[in-house]
């Protein structure tokens, strides 16, 4: 493969402005017939989001996706978000039981908007008969499958019916498939998704890697339609993860959902736990994410996110300080 790049190489080049504010920027995405306020949704991780922050963030237009580690929860989590006319989304695995449950919310007239077919090895068999298996169920549900890493994976999900694709193998801040496995598209995660997102005919979700709020733009010029951030949501007010102390500072933990501790069992163990600084309101770091777009809008030389798209760019090797050295 060639052009092989990640999000610290690539510098975005500016174009004549067209704004008087910054304000006047316009960062809305659709997806999947729906308009959020950013094209940045929380990763379906237990230390990332919950039902409570589902609430908010819904409430307040933006998109999220439930995560799928506490199954038995979910029925009931759609019928409070229907009960309160908000978006549901959530997230399934593919064994079997998923299939039952999928038809257990056919049986019990439980319609979720989004569901998010979440495995580390998505281009697989069990990912396309899952994503059948929804479409032939719930026609109405629009699919997210994932995590894949290649254009061909793309392609095959899309065939079986995906409504968008999910890229990122191994970017993840609590990701060590990299080092276990040897695989993945940490350290050129951002050409990856260049490569999925010409393939690709449906949205594609860049996953993972994100370390600043430049990276999401550069995720946008390159073809994501949305990008899912763990690590900049972990650490708030809000966030699940245990808070902790160390040395006078506050922490919160954040661990992979192929962790040993998401697991309870050391097997196939593909994830860690860290702690990460305190950072406070979860809405402070949403409302600097969408000034700093507003920004990104402005330097691209338009008014909504397509200027982005359009934008040249310069390769320059390690071009920004890469926020996992320190
Ligand atoms: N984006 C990423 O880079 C990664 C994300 N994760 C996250 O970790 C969580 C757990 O993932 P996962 O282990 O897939 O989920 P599960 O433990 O639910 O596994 C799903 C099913 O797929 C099988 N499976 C998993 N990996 C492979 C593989 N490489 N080859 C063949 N079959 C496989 C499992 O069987 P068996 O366990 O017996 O193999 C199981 O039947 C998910 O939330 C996922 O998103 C994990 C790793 C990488
Ligand atoms: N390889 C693993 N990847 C994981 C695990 N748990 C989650 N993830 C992926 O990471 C992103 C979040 O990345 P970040 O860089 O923004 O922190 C998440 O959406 C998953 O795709 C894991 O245990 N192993």
């Amino acid at each position: 493969m060639e052009n092989i790049f990640d999000y610290e190489d690539i510098q975005l080049i500016p174009r004549k402005c067209v704004v008087n504010s910054r304000s006047e920027c316009d960062t809305t995405t659709t997806l999947g017939g729906h308009s959020f306020k950013l094209p940045v949704v929380p990763a379906n991780m237990q230390t990332i989001i919950d039902e409570k922050i589902a609430i908010t963030l819904a409430e307040n237009g933006y998109f999220y996706i439930m995560h799928r580690f506490e199954a038995e929860k979910r029925a009931d989590f759609i019928r409070d978000m229907k009960s309160r006319d908000l978006i549901a989304s959530i997230s399934v695995g593919v064994k079997a039981e998923e299939y039952q449950f999928v038809e257990k919310l056919v049986a019990e007239q439980l319609v979720p908007e989004y569901i998010t077919i979440d495995i580390a090895h998505g281009h697989s068999d069990a990912v396309i008969e899952m994503i059948q298996h929804i479409k032939n169920h719930l026609p109405e549900t629009f699919v997210i499958a994932g995590n894949v890493g290649t254009p061909e994976a793309v392609k095959d999900l899309e065939e079986a019916g995906a409504d968008a694709t999910k890229v990122g193998i191994g970017p993840g801040k609590v990701c060590i498939t990299k080092i276990k496995t040897g695989f993945g598209t940490g350290g050129w995660q951002l050409a990856a998704v260049k490569a999925c997102a010409e393939a690709a005919t449906k949205p594609i979700i860049a996953d993972g890697g994100i370390r600043t709020n430049g990276d999401i733009a550069k995720s946008i010029r390159f073809g994501a339609t949305m990008v899912m951030v763990g690590s900049l949501f972990a650490g708030h007010e809000e966030s699940p993860g245990e808070m902790v102390e160390k040395d006078g500072v506050l922490y919160k933990e954040y661990f992979g959902s192929a962790s040993e501790f998401q697991k309870g069992e050391k097997k196939n163990v593909e994830g860690k736990k860290m702690i990460v600084e305190y950072k406070g309101q979860l809405q402070d770091t949403l409302t600097e994410m969408e000034q700093d777009l507003q920004s990104s809008i402005s330097y691209a030389g338009g008014t909504t996110l397509d200027a982005i798209r359009e934008v040249d760019y310069v390769v320059v090797k390690n071009s920004i300080f890469n926020g996992d050295r320190n």
